[in-house]
């Protein structure tokens, strides 16, 4: 599908969970709410902002309640936050969260590893929650990790791409998000991939989720667009990782991802400034310099 200059993109804003999940210093819930409060004065529409997993298995992420109930809900953003289970279900529904995420992986290595359970086994732990979100009027995102290569497996057939990714669709999922976790991709391998699942989910049912390890997350977001996605994931400041993919580095950095897509003349309603202020900020927080680029040239002295 051919990019039209009025077409929009819609920025999933992980930085507050992803970008967070994988930190080693403990932030604490107040610099997370003001980064979530911060983050929906940009005009992001979608800000994910913590993860109902268990706290030993990621213990950044142990105040997801407190953080929830903390930040300011703008009408019109979406918070979702991750959920592997029930248990992390009822825990996000006690503080009134309204749209959760459910997640797999490609890869039955990285699955075992991430959330203890093979594929089949996390699907089925999804089976109660989507009965649940369905009752409850919740709606659930699904990510299926891996989507270019595993660190424990090796090569990821794009066939077990398109299997997990079909599954979640039927499943209910209204959005399926393909992740490379591990940052391996490349924008030819990117575009075979999207172009597979896309034969099974429709197109405005995907979205994509690159890690920068090698450095082609916007050269593999560009070749998605030019494939016809419309949704893109990002983390400001380039923050990110998983804790239990080995080699994963930080997500592609938001404002770089605007900063590309606005120069490209598309629409994502983003104010890039506000946005290149929020990641320096947060760089300032992490004691860290961004991974940013965008954000380390407009801030140069
Ligand atoms: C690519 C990415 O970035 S994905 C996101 C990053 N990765 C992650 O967040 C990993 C998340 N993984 C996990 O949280 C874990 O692997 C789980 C919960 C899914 C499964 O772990 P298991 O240890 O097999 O869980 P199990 O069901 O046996 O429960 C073990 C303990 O965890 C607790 N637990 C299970 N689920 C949750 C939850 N959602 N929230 C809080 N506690 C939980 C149980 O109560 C139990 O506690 P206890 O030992 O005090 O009785
Ligand atoms: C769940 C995610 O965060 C997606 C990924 O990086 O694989």
């Amino acid at each position: 599908m051919s990019l039209s200059p009025s077409d929009h993109v819609r920025i999933v804003e992980v930085g507050a969970r992803d970008g967070l999940q994988n930190e080693k210093t403990l932030l604490p819930a107040e610099v997370k709410i003001a980064l979530i409060d911060r983050l929906s004065a940009t005009g992001l529409a979608t800000i994910e902002a913590t993860s109902f997993v268990s706290p030993r298995w990621v213990p950044q992420l142990a105040d997801a309640a407190e953080v929830f109930a903390g930040i300011r809900k703008v009408p019109g953003v979406r918070y979702p936050v991750l959920v592997p289970n029930l248990q992390g279900y009822e825990r996000a529904r006690a503080v009134g969260v309204r749209e959760i995420a459910v997640f797999t992986a490609a890869s039955e290595a990285f699955n075992r590893k991430n959330v203890n359970a093979s594929i089949d086994e996390s699907i089925e732990r999804f089976v109660p929650v989507m009965e649940r979100a369905k009752a409850d009027g919740v709606a659930v995102r699904g990510y299926v990790s891996t989507v270019l290569g595993c660190p424990y497996q090796g090569e990821v057939p794009v066939a077990d791409v398109v299997r997990v990714a079909e599954r979640l669709h039927a499943l209910g999922c209204y959005e399926i998000s393909l992740g490379d976790t591990i940052g391996v991709g490349t924008p030819a391998r990117a575009r075979a991939m999207l172009r597979a699942v896309a034969q099974a989910v429709p197109m405005t049912a995907l979205a994509v989720h690159f890690h920068d390890t090698y450095g082609q997350a916007l050269a593999n977001i560009l070749a998605c667009l030019e494939e016809g996605v419309r949704v893109v994931d990002s983390a400001v400041s380039g923050t990110g990782g998983c804790p239990y993919a080995k080699g994963a580095t930080g997500n592609v950095a938001s404002e770089d991802v605007v900063y590309m897509l606005h120069g490209m003349g598309l629409h994502t309603g983003v104010d890039l400034d506000l946005l290149v202020a929020t990641g320096a900020w947060l760089a300032a927080q992490l004691h860290k310099e961004t991974a940013s680029r965008v954000t380390r040239a407009r801030t140069a002295a």
